[in-house]
């Protein structure tokens, strides 16, 4: 990852995060690797035990819920919404009130919720520097990517800062449009989860076929990991690598014919289609609040 931007630079960046439950955690993880010291992660977490844990596993301050806290606007110049959708409304028009007793141009504020949408989110919080963020949980091995949106209104320097947060994740993609965003949440946001049941039901088949569980899970593992990088360094479609290991009559070809059977391929389809669409009807309802 040549193009990873390291954290170690923004020597004066304090990042709040509000909320630290899988996906904060997995970025504050990403930060620290990537070299932002402890002392410039924050985080607001309405669950003690959880604020505990972060603080044990990376050294980051828990500040407690946010109705509780007086926001020192001049040190978070960057604030990361980490809470769920659902959550997202009370907790944004929470942090407006503070926000008002920031200086301008106040805080960059990252969401990272699904569904969101910029306008809803500005209007909540009163304020426009707003990101939109999509990453994925490999943010914990700094392996993630992450999909950004910003409208017009934000600058080229704050955009940088966005990215450059994200990058110490992963990788990271721009869209152009702000519904792309719930495609971005179906493919990679999501997409973790689809790897992990497709690992499942590989180790699963493994051992229905007399391996044992430990036996069948490497095989498994190794292989997704090979295949992906082995496509990942490749210049041709992955049409093209799959054909190479499908000898005519052989045991892919019989595999590949029953996946064919069960419309495998439609199936992953709708059902990232039916993730995209999840999105799009979160921001609709949650947009009415
Ligand atoms: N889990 C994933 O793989 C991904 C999640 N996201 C987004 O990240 C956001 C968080 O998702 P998860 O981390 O999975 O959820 P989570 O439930 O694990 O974490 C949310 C955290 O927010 C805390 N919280 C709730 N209300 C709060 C408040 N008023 N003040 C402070 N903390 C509060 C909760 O205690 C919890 O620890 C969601 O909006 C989701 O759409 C985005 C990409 C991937
Ligand atoms: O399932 C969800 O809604 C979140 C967004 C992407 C991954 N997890």
């Amino acid at each position: 990852m040549s193009q990873q931007k390291n954290m170690s630079n923004n020597s004066n960046a304090h990042i709040t995060f509000i909320g630290g439950g899988n996906m904060g955690r997995a970025l504050i993880s990403g930060l620290i690797a990537n070299g932002l010291e402890p002392n410039q992660i924050s985080v607001v977490e309405a669950n003690a035990m959880t604020a505990l844990k972060l603080y044990e596993d990376f050294g980051v301050q828990g500040i407690g819920a946010l109705e509780q806290i007086a926001f020192d606007f001049s040190k978070n110049n960057v604030v990361v919404m980490a809470v769920k959708p659902q959550d997202f409304n009370v907790v944004a028009r929470g942090l407006s009130s503070k926000l008002k007793h920031a200086s301008a141009p106040g805080p960059l504020i990252l969401s990272i919720a699904a569904g969101i949408r910029l306008k809803d989110m500005s209007r909540w919080l009163d304020h426009t520097r707003c990101v939109r963020a999509m990453p994925n949980t490999p943010a914990l091995i700094g392996k993630g990517i992450t999909g950004l949106f910003a409208d017009a209104a934000v600058n080229t320097s704050d955009r940088a800062l966005a990215e450059t947060i994200c990058n110490a994740a992963g990788e990271v993609v721009w869209v152009a449009e702000e519904k792309l965003m719930d495609a971005v949440t179906a493919v990679s946001g999501s997409g973790p989860a689809y790897v992990f049941a497709f690992l499942e039901a590989m180790q699963s088949a493994g051992e229905k076929l007399g391996l044992d569980a430990q036996t069948a899970r490497k095989l498994a593992y190794a292989t997704l990991e090979g295949a992906t990088q082995l496509a990942h360094n490749s210049d041709e479609h992955a049409g093209v690598l799959r054909e190479r290991v499908t000898s005519k009559g052989g045991t892919t070809a019989a595999a590949l014919e029953v996946m064919k059977q069960h419309s495998w391929h439609e199936i992953l389809e709708k059902a990232i289609d039916a993730a995209s669409q999840r999105g799009k009807i979160m921001g609709d309802e949650l947009g009415k609040n």
